[in-house]
C-alpha cells in the first residue's frame, strides 16, 4: 500500500483505464484489479474470443454497478489501429479521452541471435517496442492537445504506463530478439518523463495560455518472469543455456505482478520492479533515470554495483563453460 497517511498517487475509481494486452497474463490481472478498485476498463488485443472471455471475468470483478467495461480488437503494431482505439475509447467514454493507458501487449521469442531469422527479430521489435510506442503516440497526441484557458476544467493527473522487463536492465544470452526492444521502451520512457515536464510546466500557466487538459505522469514496470500463457510458449523456444542463466528468476503469478505494480504506482514510483532480484538488476542500471527515492535508490545502486562485480563474470563464465562442455547448440 502507499503507506499510512500517505497520499494515493494512482486513484482509478470512477476513471477510465485502457489496458493493451488486457486479454491475457499480466494485462488481464491488471484489468481485474483495477476493476476491483472501481475503474471503467477497456481491454485491447487481437483475438476476439480471448477478449470476450477476459471481459467476463473483469466485469465480474467490478465493485460498483455504474462501472463500465469494453473490449476492442486491434493489432497495435499498426499505428493507425492505435489511433482508432483511442478514438473509439474517447467516443465510448462520452467524449473524454481515457485517464490511464497501460501498455501490456507483447510477447517474447527467445533464441540465439544467429539462429533466429532476422525477420522474426524485426517482428519482436514490432510487437514489443512498436505496440507500446504507437499506443503512447496516439494517447499523448490526445492528452497533450492545447485547450484554451476558458475551456480548462479541473482534471486529475493522467498516467501512461509501459511494461518492460528486467532484461531491459541486464540482458541474458538467448534474449537477443527481445531485450533490445524492451531497452528501447525504457529509453522512450526516460525521454518522455523529461519531455512531459514541458507540458506540465505549460499547464501551470493554463489560466493565461493554451495548455493540456491535465498533467501527465509516465511510469514503467519491469517484471521478472510471469507465469502466463506467453511464458509457457516462450519456454518451448528457450535455449537450455538461457534457462540456466536465469535460474535466479522465480517467476511470479500475473496477479502478484499486478498487485506489486499497482501498489508502487499508488506510492508514485517511476521505474517499478516487482521482487528482490529485479530491484538489484534495476540498481545496477539506474543510469540517468529519475529516482523513486534518492537515498533508497542510491543505496540500492551501491549494493548492486558490488553484487554485479560477481554476477557479470559469472554469467559470461557459465556461457563459456556451457560451450566447452556441450559444443554448439545444433552442432551434434
Ligand atoms: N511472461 C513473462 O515472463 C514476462 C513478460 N513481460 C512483459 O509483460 C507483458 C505481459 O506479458 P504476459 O503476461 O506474458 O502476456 P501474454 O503473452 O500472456 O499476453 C499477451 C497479450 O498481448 C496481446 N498482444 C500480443 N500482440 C499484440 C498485438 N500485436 N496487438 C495487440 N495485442 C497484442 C495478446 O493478445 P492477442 O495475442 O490476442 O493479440 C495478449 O492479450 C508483455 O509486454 C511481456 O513482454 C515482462 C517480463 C516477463
Ligand atoms: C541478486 C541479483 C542477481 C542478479 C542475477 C541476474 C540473473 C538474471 C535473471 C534474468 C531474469 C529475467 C526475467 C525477465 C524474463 C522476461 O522478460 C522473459 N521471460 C520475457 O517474457
Amino acid at each position: 500500500m502507499f503507506g499510512y497517511g500517505a497520499k494515493n498517487e494512482f486513484v482509478v475509481e470512477n476513471r477510465t483505464v485502457v489496458i493493451t494486452g488486457g486479454s491475457d497474463g499480466m494485462g488481464r490481472a491488471v484489468a481485474m484489479q483495477l476493476a476491483e478498485k472501481g475503474a471503467n476498463v477497456v481491454i485491447v488485443a487481437r483475438t476476439v474470443s480471448k477478449l470476450q472471455a477476459a471481459l467476463e471475468g473483469i466485469t465480474a470483478a467490478a465493485t460498483n454497478p455504474k462501472q463500465r467495461f469494453h473490449f476492442i480488437s486491434a493489432d497495435l503494431t499498426d499505428a493507425a489501429e492505435c489511433e482508432r482505439v483511442l478514438e473509439e475509447v474517447t467516443a465510448w467514454n462520452e467524449g473524454m479521452p481515457p485517464d490511464v493507458v497501460w501498455c501490456c501487449a507483447g510477447f517474447c521469442n527467445p533464441g540465439f541471435f544467429v539462429d533466429v531469422p532476422i525477420q522474426t527479430q524485426r517482428q519482436q521489435m514490432d510487437t514489443v517496442y512498436w505496440t507500446a510506442a504507437n499506443t503512447a503516440h496516439a494517447t499523448l497526441k490526445k492528452w497533450l492537445a492545447p485547450i484554451h484557458p476558458s475551456a480548462q476544467m479541473s482534471l486529475p493527473k493522467r498516467h501512461l504506463i509501459f511494461t518492460c522487463s528486467t532484461l531491459a536492465f541486464v540482458s541474458i544470452a538467448g534474449y537477443g530478439p527481445y531485450s533490445p526492444a524492451k531497452a528501447a521502451i525504457r529509453s522512450l520512457s526516460d525521454t518522455l518523463s523529461q519531455e512531459i515536464e514541458m507540458y506540465n510546466g505549460a499547464r501551470a500557466q493554463r489560466h493565461q495560455n493554451a495548455a493540456p487538459a491535465a498533467d501527465v505522469k509516465i511510469h514503467t514496470v519491469f517484471p521478472m518472469g510471469i507465469l502466463s500463457p506467453g511464458f509457457d510458449n516462450e519456454q518451448k523456444l528457450k535455449p537450455a543455456l538461457t534457462k540456466k542463466l536465469e535460474e535466479a528468476d522465480k517467476p511470479q503469478t500475473p496477479r502478484e505482478v499486478a498487485t506489486v505494480a499497482i501498489d508502487a504506482l499508488e506510492r508514485g514510483e517511476y521505474l517499478i520492479t516487482t521482487m528482490f532480484v529485479g530491484h538489484v538488476m534495476k540498481g545496477t542500471a539506474l543510469g540517468p533515470s529519475p529516482r523513486n527515492s534518492l537515498i533508497g535508490d542510491t543505496l540500492l545502486s551501491w549494493l548492486s554495483s558490488l553484487v554485479f562485480l560477481q554476477v557479470i563474470p559469472d554469467l559470461r563464465g557459465k556461457a563459456f563453460k556451457w560451450g566447452k562442455t556441450n559444443g554448439l547448440p545444433n552442432g551434434n
